[in-house]
């Protein structure tokens, strides 16, 4: 038995005396302070920090352990390695180690092997080499699984994957977990990476890429503690429902205060909400319908065209031109005989005013037309007069000001389109883009553009970021990330996607280059990850058949070893069939304990009638739709274009024919977003021909 084990003997006594001490920190700590002194209120903050740290700890103090000798000194030493780092309260020795320090990277980056290792302390390279790696699991304040996965001198062979592939096993339920103890090597070093780098990572689906992002907010926090503030990082992802679903990591991590949102979301905010989103502007009707005819990706499809760096060079150069000609300054009479020169109104604006952006410039030379008028207005004696003076004065300059030009972004904007040729914008994007934006509507393709125009008239109101996280990048334009480049003193980014998922192509980037492109040559560096951690080894060589068909010349992925069920391709003889399929999977999959599993359609319209079959049949689920804000678990219908990203234990692709799928990249990328989704067992259904791109 493992409790017998010598060396497990002295993890057990190591835990007891760890909760020891723990315990007597926390009760060290003493009471919460309430009252009103302000160094009192500021060691007060301290401890609470403390407070929650010691919480994290009493909960898994550590999760691994490596025992290191460092270069001349006789024995390893071995170093328990948490979430959140611990000093011993008597001697201030080092006793939990932060998974984040310097140190901690060996145990990511060593893969085996007797070969001498170092890593890079505050001080310089420290050299050493390592005498064991073990995993400890800890749950309840009890020591589970212990794992060796290299011991000097020991028979090394095939441990180095027990404990990741244990973890992997693990069922899922409707949240995204932290990896602290099992973070593999390739992963480690993106998430160590410098701060000032674009990095840009294209991973596997699976590879981890959402989940190594939220870890390297995490790390630099740590790393940079004195320079980068949590409230200045922000993610963006696709949706607000997958942003409840990663919503567990960051506090697991004991990160807080990092804003989450959607890009559409923080552009409408940045306008003030000033522009009104067209009620039809829904992705799953547009472009995931399977009515009529599937429309064409190019450059010139609009949401590709708004999003180039094209479209913004031609911006820019309109709006270099409406500053240069901004207004044409006309003497401002307040009463007859009272006149304030053109000249002078065009010294204040064109010299004075000259630094700021056009809006507040505009703002400015208002108050000060105002403020010329008030002193005007004190050189009359006479109340009576003076009252009559105020009147017309008052009047003629909101005249005035009414006529100066507005400053506006969707003014600006509705004026590119309006006055636009078709020589500079392509004849389809022009004309479709006036029609909406004549009735006050606009669609989400064009807010990067507005925010941008909204940023070059009004300044940037102190938005400053630290680092910016961008997931499912492939859905990105190169014009949102130069945006987004714009607040920041020196480009701190990752930048994660999987262009085999581009399932948003017609507003997306088709290579990676499009997206380095925004940022100076030493800043952009590229990462690629092929091995991927969800699925069982069956599932990821079946979806990498899908893989050639998606155009991308993305290599397969790599499957870790674990091996599951194989994956189902049935054929159903009558499409009354499909329900009862559908019960039996769920139940099969529920008797072996699968938590989350998805029923994934093709179309919103497909689940919908699904999900009132199913209903009908007194089988609950789920029903995922555009616009959800949360992810539940359990049964879940939900069509494929917003599956990206989630994951389940079960997957059932609900209708795997060739008219829902053909063999086309986009429908190939569906579909292999579809079947990348399931962590373990992966079954697809069809009636009558079976899609083309499983051929
Ligand atoms: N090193 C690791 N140890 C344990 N689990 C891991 C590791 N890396 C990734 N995983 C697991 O693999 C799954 C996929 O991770 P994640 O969703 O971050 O991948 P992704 O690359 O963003 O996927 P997709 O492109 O499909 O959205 C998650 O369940 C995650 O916990």
């Amino acid at each position: 038995m493992e409790t017998q084990h010598p060396l497990h003997q002295e993890e057990y006594r190591r835990l007891r005396e760890t909760f020891e001490e723990i315990d007597q920190q926390r009760a060290g700590i003493g009471p919460v302070y309430r009252g009103q002194d302000f160094t009192e209120q500021l060691l007060e903050e301290k401890r609470e920090e403390k407070r929650q740290r010691l919480e994290l700890l009493a909960k898994e103090p550590y999760f691994g352990r490596l025992d290191f000798r460092e270069e001349g000194k006789a024995e390893p030493l071995p170093m328990y390695i948490g979430k959140r780092g611990m000093d011993r309260g008597e001697t201030d020795e080092p006793y939990v180690i932060d998974w984040r320090a310097p140190v901690a990277s060996l145990f990511y980056s060593f893969t085996g092997g007797d070969a001498p290792v170092n890593y890079e302390a505050p001080d310089g390279i420290i050299h050493g080499d390592i005498h064991r790696k073990r995993n400890l699991s800890i749950r309840d304040r009890k020591l589970g699984r212990i794992v060796d996965s290299y011991e000097r001198g020991g028979d090394n062979i095939g441990l180095n994957d027990e404990f990741l592939l244990y973890k992997l096993g693990d069922k899922k339920d409707n949240r995204l977990r932290d990896i602290v103890s099992t973070i593999q090597a390739e992963q480690d070093q993106i998430i160590r990476a410098p701060r000032y780098k674009a990095l840009i990572i294209q991973g596997a689906a699976g590879s981890g890429k959402t989940t190594v992002a939220l870890h390297r907010l995490a790390f630099l926090l740590y790393q940079y503690q004195q320079q980068i503030r949590a409230e200045r990082m922000i993610i963006f992802a696709p949706n607000t429902m997958f942003l409840d679903y990663i919503s567990g990591v960051l506090p697991e991590l004991g990160v807080g205060h990092v804003k989450q949102t959607t890009f559409v979301e923080w552009a409408l905010e940045r306008l003030n909400a000033n522009v009104r989103l067209s009620k039809d502007s829904s992705e799953g009707n547009i472009w995931f319908s399977l009515d009529g005819v599937r429309p064409r990706i190019d450059d010139e499809t609009p949401g590709r065209f708004k999003g180039s760096l094209a479209f913004k060079k031609m911006l820019d150069d309109k709006l270099q031109r409406l500053e240069e000609h901004f207004i044409q300054a006309q003497p401002f009479e307040a009463w007859e005989g009272r006149v304030l020169s053109a000249e002078m109104i065009r010294e204040w604006f064109e010299v004075e005013y000259r630094h700021y952006p056009l809006a507040p410039r505009l703002d400015r030379l208002n108050a000060r037309i105002n403020r010329w008028l008030e002193m005007q207005l004190n050189t009359i004696g006479d109340p009576k007069i003076r009252k009559e003076k105020t009147k017309t004065g008052k009047q003629r300059l909101r005249a005035y000001s009414n006529k100066l030009p507005k400053a506006d972004a969707l003014t600006f904007y509705q004026d590119v389109f309006a006055s636009g040729t078709s020589d500079e914008i392509p004849k389809k994007v022009l004309e479709g883009t006036r029609s909406y934006l004549k009735k006050g509507f606009v669609q989400p393709e064009d807010l990067t553009a507005l925010a941008w125009i909204h940023y070059v008239l009004n300044g940037a109101e102190k938005l400053v970021f630290d680092h910016v996280v961008v997931d499912e990048a492939q859905d990105v334009s190169p014009f949102q990330i130069a945006l987004l480049n714009t607040f920041m003193n020196e480009p701190s980014f990752t930048i994660l996607g999987d262009l085999a998922q581009g399932i948003h192509a017609y507003r997306g980037v088709q290579r990676w280059e499009e997206i380095s492109a925004v940022f100076a040559e030493e800043y952009p560096s590229y990462h690629v990850l092929k091995q991927s951690y969800r699925s069982t080894l069956e599932i990821i060589e079946f979806a990498n058949r899908i893989l050639p068909h998606t155009d991308t010349g993305l290599p397969p992925a790599v499957p870790v070893f674990r091996s599951g069920d194989p994956v189902d391709v049935v054929r159903l003889n009558a499409a009354g069939d499909k329900i009862p399929f559908i019960d039996t999977f769920i139940r099969d999959n529920r008797d072996r304990g699968m938590q989350t599993i998805a029923i994934i359609g093709r179309t919103d319209e497909e689940c919908s009638s699904l999900h009132e079959a199913m209903t009908k049949a007194g089988i609950e689920a789920n029903l995922i739709s555009e616009g959800q804000t949360q992810y539940r678990g359990g049964v879940t219908i939900v069509p494929v274009y917003l599956a990206k990203g989630l994951e389940f234990d079960a997957v059932l692709i609900a209708n795997a024919n060739d008219s829902q799928y053909a063999l086309t990249p986009q429908d190939a990328k569906l579909l292999y977003v579809g079947c990348t989704r399931a962590l373990h067992r992966l079954t697809l259904i069809f009636n009558g021909e079976a899609t083309p791109l499983l051929a």
